[in-house]
């Protein structure tokens, strides 16, 4: 805990320098706070300064650091929009701590991602050829905003150029957007790579892979086991999900995010630099939990 909290604006200096700086392109910044509903309140600063209203990487890290801090397995952290309930969940694998958190509240109208499209109120499945002609694309907010498409195969240069237009100004999504493109590799799994708003290209977009479980689970009725756990591959390693989706009121589904909660570094700073942004005397110990993860990224296969 600070003596005295960062202001806005240190809080968004700090999070370009260290992500671009130090933690050699993260995506972003977490901030723990003190919450009156909760446990702990989560902020999260994108790698550009700007703010999102959820991370749902970010909560199983949040989480775990709570979790050992008060010694509790189950509790709720307050986010921007809601308090989310997020538990200690089995290990993925040896040496990889696991939590479970829930990912909402969820949202289809164009009013709560932003978007303008023709006279849409909600985009499910829709061929935009504004975007990129023979694609359909889905929006949902889970609160912060994505945009899915289900694709055989994935064009990176496409998914970039569509993530920079869409997050340069533009009409479509005044505020940006997540981009995930997403393939169907069998029943209850997907692969699922993320161009994130204030970010670019990342490893694994924890609230896009969400985002991407709940479409497919509306649209794919033939390929989803309600029963089961979706498998949700991406360029860095493997999640879980688990959607209880309801078609009738489709924003009352439910989402829960399952994954690893890795602490790779820990790094000591003297708070007067942390007001300052100034990053040069930093005393950084690496953990061997990075160490772990990768074994299990080598045991698991699609
Ligand atoms: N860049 C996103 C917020 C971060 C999402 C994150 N990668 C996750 O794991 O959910 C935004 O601006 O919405």
């Amino acid at each position: 805990m600070l003596e005295k909290p960062l202001t806005d604006k240190e809080l968004i200096n700090l999070a370009i320098n260290l992500c671009a700086n130090i933690l050699g392109g993260a995506d972003g910044l977490l901030v723990v706070d003190a919450s009156d509903t909760s446990l702990g309140k989560m902020r999260v600063i994108n790698a550009d300064g700007s703010e999102a209203k959820m991370c749902g990487n970010g909560l199983r890290t949040v989480s775990r650091y709570l979790s050992e801090k008060y010694q509790l397995d189950n509790f709720k952290i307050e986010t921007m929009e809601s308090d989310l309930a997020v538990s200690k969940a089995e290990d993925l694998y040896p040496g990889v701590p696991t939590f479970s958190v829930e990912i909402s509240p969820i949202s289809f109208q164009k009013k709560d991602l932003p978007f303008s499209y023709k006279n849409f109120n909600e985009m499910i499945d829709q061929s935009i050829p504004e975007f990129i002609s023979e694609q359909t694309f889905s929006a949902v907010a889970v609160p912060n905003p994505h945009l899915i498409s289900f694709v055989s195969d994935i064009n990176q240069l496409e998914l970039k150029n569509l993530g920079q237009k869409l997050n340069d100004q533009n009409d479509y999504f005044p505020e940006g957007v997540n981009i995930s493109f997403s393939q169907i590799l069998k029943t209850n799994t997907l692969f699922v790579q993320t161009y994130e708003r204030g970010v670019g290209f990342t490893n694994a977009c924890g609230t896009g892979m969400s985002a991407a479980s709940l479409i497919f689970a509306l649209l794919n009725p033939d390929q989803f086991d309600a029963n089961k756990d979706i498998s949700v591959y991406n360029p860095g390693g493997l999640v879980k999900t688990h959607i209880i989706l309801n078609r009738e009121h489709k924003e009352q589904s439910e989402i829960r995010l399952i994954g690893n909660a890795t602490f790779t570094h820990e790094v000591n700073v003297v708070e007067s630099n942390l007001h300052n942004n100034k990053l040069n005397q930093l005393e950084i110990t690496e953990t061997d939990e990075e160490t772990a993860y990768q074994n299990f990224v080598k045991t698991i296969s699609n």
